[in-house]
């Protein structure tokens, strides 16, 4: 059996595969924050457990060094060699979270994404980007047939702005955040806040008022629904902005990763706001890259819609490289 985690800033989820199956045998969902370590939850899910687990790999949000890791948007601190002595289990490998929703692409059916920009039929690295609790991204390097997973921490790279009301937004963002402003003060659960009170700031009067939201996360989805909806304009131009700027650090990343063999989304808030998102200017955006815009265009870009991507990407890196 082979033990799988993603590991993320706001949720956790745990599996076991029987080897390389791709067949579940036990799945959990556990809210990262209620829990004061990685190993608490490891200790509740494996509980009642009579398998033997032979491998355990995970995808952690946050920089993996010597197979340690930890978790930026959490105050926990993972390491391999404790885990696989307290659980007895041979082998433990600690992946980036994005590094193993990369190699999960690889195993997606057609059914698991949607479309978004057919490009051109080309062979060649793949990257990844996902903006959840925080902004992900990484490489799937092809050298001899072979894909090879790179992690990045490209989400905390500076932001760079397109147009003139962008580059208020980073003067905004500079004051709350002193000194550095990365993409993932923007392209992430909070980011979507961030942009919302700029506009609103700017003078776009909400038709609906937040206030009625217990914390920062209703705020967030009610942002989401209203956008949906078409119920508040404010809500609307934050999803908007969001997008384009999601476009723009994706188009970054594939210039930077020459991904002819496409950029997939991947994260929760491209698949919470897949209608959106369709009909929003990302491609427009995407494709803004001057003299390289058509070189752009050919690039495929897909939607993750599985949600075990990262699992299925550390059951298959445990099988075939641990
Ligand atoms: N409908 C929505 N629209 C936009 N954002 C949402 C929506 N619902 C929840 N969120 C935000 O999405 C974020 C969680 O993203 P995700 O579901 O990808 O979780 P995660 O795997 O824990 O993220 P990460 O791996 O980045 O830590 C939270 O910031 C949450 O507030």
């Amino acid at each position: 059996m082979i033990l799988v985690g993603d590991i993320g800033g706001t949720k956790t989820s745990l599996a076991i595969f029987k080897n390389n199956t791709l067949k579940i045998i036990k799945q959990e969902v556990y809210q990262s924050n209620q829990y004061k370590s990685f190993e608490d939850i490891l200790l509740d899910f494996l509980a009642q457990n009579t398998f033997k687990i032979d491998k355990a790999c995970f995808g952690v949000a946050g920089l993996v060094i010597e197979n340690k890791a930890k978790i930026t948007n959490l105050s926990w601190k993972i390491k391999a060699s404790k885990i696989q002595k307290k659980f007895r289990i041979k082998k433990v490998k600690l992946l980036n979270d994005l590094e193993a929703t990369a190699y999960g692409m690889l195993y997606l059916k057609e059914k698991d994404f949607f479309l978004l920009n057919k490009g051109k039929n080309t062979k060649g690295n793949i990257a990844v980007i996902a903006a959840g609790t925080g902004l992900g991204e990484a490489i799937l390097n092809l050298e001899n047939k072979q894909f090879y997973p790179l992690s990045t921490e490209g989400g905390h790279c500076d932001f760079a702005p397109m147009n003139p009301l962008q580059d208020e937004f980073l003067v905004w963002l500079r004051k709350k955040y002193i000194s550095h402003v990365s993409y993932e003060r923007i392209l992430s659960g909070e980011g979507i806040l961030n942009i919302y009170e700029f506009l609103l700031e700017r003078g776009i009067t909400p038709a609906i008022s937040l206030e009625n939201a217990s914390n920062k996360d209703e705020k967030i989805k009610l942002i989401s629904k209203f956008a949906k909806n078409k119920d508040d304009n404010l809500a609307i131009k934050t999803m908007e902005m969001f997008f384009e700027i999601y476009a723009a650090e994706a188009s970054n990343l594939a210039l930077k990763s020459l991904c002819f063999g496409g950029l997939y989304i991947a994260g929760g808030i491209a698949l919470k706001n897949l209608e959106i998102l369709e009909n929003s200017n990302f491609l427009d955006s995407f494709y803004a890259k001057g003299r390289f815009e058509s070189l752009m265009k050919n690039i495929p870009i897909k939607v993750s819609k599985n949600k075990d991507t990262a699992l299925i990407g550390a059951v298959k890196f445990a099988f075939e490289k641990l």
